[in-house]
């Protein structure tokens, strides 16, 4: 591994990213064609929060949280965190010290694919956490690793300077390119189930709307009155 602390990469636009926080992972999810999904296994560590953020990114032995201390210096307001290990690990490599110094520096959350400890602190802070686990033990401050290259996280790739978006529903990562893209995509997508929701709320079925009672005899599915043989 590279051991490289990169400065000052490029980031996804501001505005973009803040308008991006107006939906949700599910829609945005979605409307980019399910692309970027992280996975059920990075769960949020309290429930009701919705960021995004950019990435700066860090690549950490398990166990070690050297490079997280690294990371924080490149942090800067709007920037969420996304630390991944080089091999799995559930340690505790996060709590609400350096919860304490990121909302100083502005950043809106984190993401690891790791353990986080402290979470009644965390809670109480309002600093948003979506980890892997949940771990009291400890890990040291030994091993080199990188800051700001890209990580893979779920299957997914995340450079330096990505969108995240992350809420009660997981995480994704939209390529600091497409955000304005996903952003018009997720609002078209949100008018269409707004439309669908209305049409919900005065008892329309979805077997109608979506057009499906006309396909379920072709899929072999046959309705029989109870006690018919
Ligand atoms: O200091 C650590 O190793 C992690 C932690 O508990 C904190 O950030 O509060
Ligand atoms: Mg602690």
């Amino acid at each position: 591994m590279r051991t490289v602390v990169v400065t000052n990469p490029p980031r996804a636009e501001a505005a973009a990213v803040d308008e991006l926080a107006k939906h949700g992972v599910a829609t945005v999810h979605e409307a980019t064609g399910r692309t970027g999904y992280l996975g059920p296994s990075i769960r949020p560590v309290h429930l009701g929060s919705r960021i995004a953020g950019t990435a700066v990114t860090v690549l950490s032995w398990p166990g070690d949280n050297l490079m997280i201390h690294v990371a924080v210096e490149q942090c800067r307001p709007g920037d969420v965190l996304v630390v991944a290990t080089t091999s799995p690990s559930t340690d505790g490599m996060f709590g609400e010290l350096f919860a304490t110094a990121l909302q100083y520096r502005g950043v809106r959350g984190l993401v690891i694919d790791a353990g986080v400890r402290d979470v009644a602190d965390l809670h109480a802070m309002g600093f948003p956490v979506w980890s892997a686990a949940v771990s009291a033990q400890g890990t040291v401050k030994a091993t080199p690793g990188a800051v700001n290259v890209p990580v893979t996280i779920g299957g997914q790739p995340i450079r330096p300077g990505d969108a995240v978006l992350a809420d009660d529903d997981g995480v994704m990562c939209i390529p600091r390119e497409s955000v304005a893209d996903a952003v018009t995509a997720a609002r078209a997508r949100e008018e269409k189930e707004a439309a669908t929701r209305a049409a919900f709320q005065k008892g329309e079925l979805g077997l109608d709307r979506y057009g499906l009672r006309d396909r379920l005899p072709g899929m072999g599915i046959e309705y029989v009155e109870y006690g018919a043989s």
